[in-house]
């Protein structure tokens, strides 16, 4: 079947041509098509509207600074007991926040973006060389559309690209893609410091013995994404990823100047993410809701494509490795006086939460005692 003979009235020409061909929802996009294929459509209940959105205040602070906690040598400790304070209150409250002076320079997040723009921007048959099907590395490089699109009922706008760092260099150079291996790398790496130093605020937050080598156990495998929504016609009847909580402990997330990421706020209703220049935003995930015992809040959130121009998003996903044993620290449930989650290896919360399509908080369920 040649290009041109596509229906995309018909789900099946539209899984065709975007999942099986290899040309994205880039791809789609680039025929200039005025509606979103039926396929995209997603039911009344799931689609995002900016007007639905509730006062953020409440729940969201002002960017937190945390460059006290990422200073070495001589520390004010009472600063620095101040910025893990606020962490510990918005990972409590929202699961959702912002940081600045985090130790990732301007000029390291741009080249992200810049570099997640470029891969998307490239010729099909580049894209599919990174398929799950054609990656050098397919368990930790792979190219694709929508979060699971064999088990979605509707598709999400979305391409990604997936980079699973295993600590070793010479896996970068000989697998990542090597037009954006480098800007990836350098965020991620830049990215260390601060990541630790938060999860290790986190965690001691929780008012239970720990050591750094537990809390490091946590952070052993690093994805880093690059989320690419093209302009959409319809973004009112889409989503650019459907709601979703994360996997990881923690997600520490590079969005442009679009705007467009929205978090449900407990049973209250959903409110924007907005960008702020040179912020990160930070958030809590389902290994650390359950590490916590329910007192991190692993958010829903779900993002919304834009019909003008094509946004873009980097996330670091910090998770273990699949064979550590997670569940709430040592100590927490009888702290607690309750155990809300059960103890459970890595490995069998991921093969779950990978096995089903985006069921917003509903992976949660499965770690419940
Ligand atoms: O693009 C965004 O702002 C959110 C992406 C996201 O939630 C994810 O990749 O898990
Ligand atoms: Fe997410």
């Amino acid at each position: 079947m040649g290009d041109i003979a596509f229906d995309f009235e018909k789900e099946s020409d539209v899984f065709e041509f975007v999942v099986k061909k290899g040309h994205g929802v880039k791809g789609l996009a680039d025929t200039g098509l005025t509606t979103v294929p039926p396929r995209y459509i997603h039911p009344p209940s799931e689609r995002i509207d900016r007007k639905d959105t509730i006062d953020s205040a409440p729940f969201l602070s002002s960017p937190i600074d945390i460059s006290a906690l990422l200073e070495e040598g001589d520390v004010d400790s009472e600063k620095r007991s101040e910025v893990s304070k606020k962490l510990c209150e918005a990972a409590e409250k929202l699961g959702f926040f912002q940081v600045v002076n985090h130790g990732v320079s301007h000029e390291v997040m741009e080249n992200a973006k810049r570099a997640a723009h470029f891969f998307f921007n490239q010729p099909r048959e580049r894209k599919l060389a990174y398929s799950k099907e054609n990656s050098p590395c397919p368990t930790h490089v792979f190219c694709g559309t929508s979060f699971s699109p064999q088990a979605e009922k509707s598709l999400e706008w979305k391409d990604y690209l997936s980079m699973v760092y295993i600590f070793d260099d010479e896996h970068v150079r000989k697998f990542w893609p090597e037009e954006c291996r480098d800007a990836a790398v350098a965020y991620l790496k830049s990215a260390d410091k601060m990541i630790l130093a938060m999860l290790s605020a986190l965690l001691k937050g929780l008012g239970v013995e720990i050591d750094d080598s537990t809390i490091r156990s946590y952070t052993g495998a690093r994805a880093v994404n690059m989320n690419f929504y093209p302009p959409c016609p319809n973004p009112d009847l889409t989503v650019g990823v459907g709601r979703h909580s994360d996997l990881a402990a923690l997600t520490i997330l590079l969005q442009d100047d679009i705007g467009g990421l929205f978090v449900r706020a407990q049973d209250k209703g959903w409110i924007e993410i907005p960008p702020v220049e040179d912020a990160l935003v930070i958030n809590v995930g389902d290994t650390l809701e359950i590490l916590s015992n329910g007192r991190y809040k692993s958010a829903e959130h779900r993002a919304l494509a834009s019909n003008t121009r094509a946004r873009v998003s980097v996330p670091i996903f910090v998770s273990p490795i699949p064979p550590t044993p997670v569940g709430p620290l040592p100590g927490l449930a009888e702290k607690d006086g309750k155990t809300v989650y059960r103890q459970m290896l890595f490995g069998e919360y991921m093969e779950n939460y990978f096995g089903n399509g985006h069921q917003g908080k509903a992976t949660l369920d499965f770690a419940k005692v």
